[in-house]
């Protein structure tokens, strides 16, 4: 069935209650490649439970699961092919850390939907509060390969490019071949990521990596790299998934501080030479002047 494009902007937000406990968060962290190597007293923070920190972009995957396999698709308008959908973009922005263990209601709804000729652009946004306020907002562009030429708006061109100078650091994150088979027990259960016959229907040679696993291993480089290792100084993190990784490959991560508590990051699959990722991490200020000032 096609995107609706009017059913799904007209459509009223989904409800959700959700929670999690310190146990999602460590596997969340897990399946991001965290504790390698297992004696870094830096992984212990994303992996024991008595020093626990969560990566802000735990968010994403906070009480996924239900209703559908992929929360955020299962909406009026939006029943489609998942051999058809590319995650294409996320944003985050965070209203306070996320905690170990919180309950929260969430909200979900498509905010526009673009006609890109050959393919609609997705935008849902979802909004995240408890008892005390709005804990977080998450932006997903999704690609629906197929399914545009009905006529509607194009929407923004914007496309990001690095910056021109050298990157402030380089580091790289090998993935396992198993990645997105230990990812996708976060919650996003696609078979694109684990079925090869699946992933050959979509046009790979084999599954794909979960575009929000490249967005938590790039926050978490950040983070481990420019930001003393302290999640809580990240405020916000946009990036869009410009090409697939697949597991086993090499995330080469480049950082560049931008100023004004900005960190700039490029994602390569160093064995093809290919960027797949261009972000931008928000919120850094206080680091990016104790980095400034220890040299
Ligand atoms: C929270 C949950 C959300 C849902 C999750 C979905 C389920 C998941 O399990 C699925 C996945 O994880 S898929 C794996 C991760 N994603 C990928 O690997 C996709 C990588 N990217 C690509 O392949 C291409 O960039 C591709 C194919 C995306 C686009 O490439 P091209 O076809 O070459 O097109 P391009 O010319 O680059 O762009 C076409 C038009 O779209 C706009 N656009 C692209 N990305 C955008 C983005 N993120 N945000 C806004 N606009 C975007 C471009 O600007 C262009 O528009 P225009 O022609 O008007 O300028």
């Amino acid at each position: 069935m096609p995107i609706d494009a009017a059913s799904a902007l007209a459509a009223a937000p989904r409800t959700d209650e959700i929670a999690w406990e310190p146990g999602d968060v460590q596997l969340y962290h897990l399946a991001l490649g965290a504790g390698r190597p297992a004696t870094d007293p830096g992984e212990l923070r994303y992996v024991l439970e008595s020093r626990l920190r969560v990566l802000p972009s735990f968010a994403t995957v906070a009480g996924a699961g239900a209703p559908g396999v992929i929360r955020t698709l299962s909406l009026p308008g939006v029943d489609t092919d998942l051999a058809r959908v590319l995650h294409a973009g996320q944003r985050l922005a965070l209203h306070r850390p996320v905690p170990p263990r919180g309950t929260a209601r969430t909200t979900t709804r498509v905010t526009a939907a673009y006609d890109k000729g050959t393919a609609a652009l997705l935008v849902t946004r979802t909004d995240a509060a408890d008892a005390d306020g709005t804990l977080w907002t998450e932006e997903a562009e999704v690609y629906v390969r197929g399914e545009g030429n009905w006529g509607g708006e194009r929407g923004p061109s914007a496309r990001s490019a690095p910056p021109a100078d050298g990157p402030d650091a380089v580091v790289d994150r090998p993935t396992r071949e198993d990645q997105a088979l230990l990812y996708r027990l976060t919650g996003d259960l696609n078979p694109l990521h684990a079925d090869p016959e699946f992933a050959a229907r979509a046009g790979f040679d084999r599954p794909v990596l979960h575009g929000l696993c490249t967005y938590g291993i790039t926050l978490k480089a950040v983070v481990d790299t420019l930001l003393d290792g302290d999640p809580a100084r990240v405020r916000g993190y946009g990036a869009r998934f410009t090409g697939v990784v697949y597991p086993g490959e090499t995330l080469r991560v480049r950082m560049w501080r931008a100023g004004g508590g900005v960190v700039r990051v490029t994602g390569e699959a160093v064995e093809r030479g290919v960027r797949v990722l261009t972000g931008t991490v928000t919120g850094t200020d206080t680091v990016t002047r104790s980095a400034a000032r220890s040299g």
